[in-house]
């Protein structure tokens, strides 16, 4: 009666085992594995990885060895993972890593725990798939640090780009250039045609400022109502005050005509370093603000440019 008994419980603990949605390796203390859940041989399936890793007896560090030989590079880092683990030097192994495939985006975590049954040495390794949780953070991180309305980075993402950009410029002896750019007369066109129609002209003009912005070094940010900045890493003197020429160009031709016959143009202030060795962002922004002001004095729809040497 007690050994049905037993049975009974041991045929709902695999039941319980072969049901949980995280795929589940059992293995020994030279990477043997003991036992697999379902979920592990669907995975395994799913994704046309080889007989052996959901097979009972093959061993799972060799497979994960093969792996980073065959150029996985996350392996290499999960295989040091579960070795602390198994030589006792960490109570658990916690690693969240990517496993994109070509058409899909995922996310798992993988998780290694000792397991004590009776004399024997036991460790689970547990992924779970995280990719919910991954696409959420990333998407609740993309707006915080884009502005709503036109997608442009916003003044957070901004300060933090530049911040960085002049680090890895000094650190390269790079040229950095800084545009500050402010709509002329952005008031009348609301007035005349309404803050929705202002929105739309804001969201054409950020369209031009992105197509100037295509280079990983570069970032075109709106820092706020009218006002938006463009970040060109690496980029001195010459091709900075092209880029802002041809800039205000575009915009005064996208031909947004308001008032009479007044047309949606920018000033812009741009401040340029020559490779860059020790200049801060504080002397860039101002120095750049300045220029901005000067162009909007002098009669706006201009580019002034200064160039700052180190
Ligand atoms: N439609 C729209 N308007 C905005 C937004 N944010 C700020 N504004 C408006 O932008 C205008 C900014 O005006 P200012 O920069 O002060 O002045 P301006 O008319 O552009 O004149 P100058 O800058 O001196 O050439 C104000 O009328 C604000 O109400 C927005 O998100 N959408």
């Amino acid at each position: 009666m007690k050994a049905q008994h037993t049975q009974e419980r041991m045929a709902t603990r695999a039941a319980v085992f072969d049901s949980l949605q995280q795929q589940i390796a059992v293995i020994d203390d030279t990477g043997s594995i003991i036992d697999v859940n379902y979920a592990w041989i669907c995975f395994g399936a799913e994704n046309n990885l080889s007989p052996e890793f959901s097979s009972i007896g093959s061993n799972y560090l060799d497979i994960v060895r093969y792996s980073h030989f065959m150029g996985d590079q996350l392996a290499v880092q999960a295989l040091q993972g579960i070795l602390t683990v198994i030589n006792c030097t960490s109570p658990h192994f916690y690693y969240e890593y990517p496993c994109h495939s070509p058409n899909q985006q995922r996310w798992f975590i993988m998780r290694v725990s000792p397991l004590q049954d009776g004399p024997k040495r036991l460790f689970v390794i547990a992924h779970y798939d995280i990719t919910e949780r991954k696409l959420a953070e990333e998407k609740a991180e993309s707006l915080s640090l884009h502005d709503p309305l036109t997608g442009l980075a916003n003044r957070r993402y901004f300060n933090e780009f530049l911040h960085e950009e002049i680090r890895r410029c000094i650190r390269n002896q790079l040229s950095i250039s800084l545009v500050m750019i402010d709509v002329d007369n952005f008031k009348g066109y609301n007035d005349h045609f309404g803050h929705l129609a202002g929105d739309e002209c804001l969201i054409k003009v950020s369209q031009v400022l992105s197509s100037f912005a295509s280079r990983p070094n570069d970032l075109a940010a709106r820092l706020g109502g009218d006002e938006f900045a463009v970040i060109f890493g690496g980029i001195g003197n010459a091709y900075a005050q092209t880029a802002a020429d041809s800039l205000r160009e575009k915009i005064s031709g996208l031909n947004l005509v308001f008032g009479r016959e007044k047309l949606v143009t920018i000033s812009a202030g741009i401040v340029s370093v020559d490779l860059l060795k020790h200049q801060s962002e504080e002397t860039l922004l101002h120095e750049a603000d300045k220029a901005l002001y000067c162009a909007k004095s002098a009669g706006r729809n201009r580019v002034i440019h200064t160039q700052l040497d180190n």
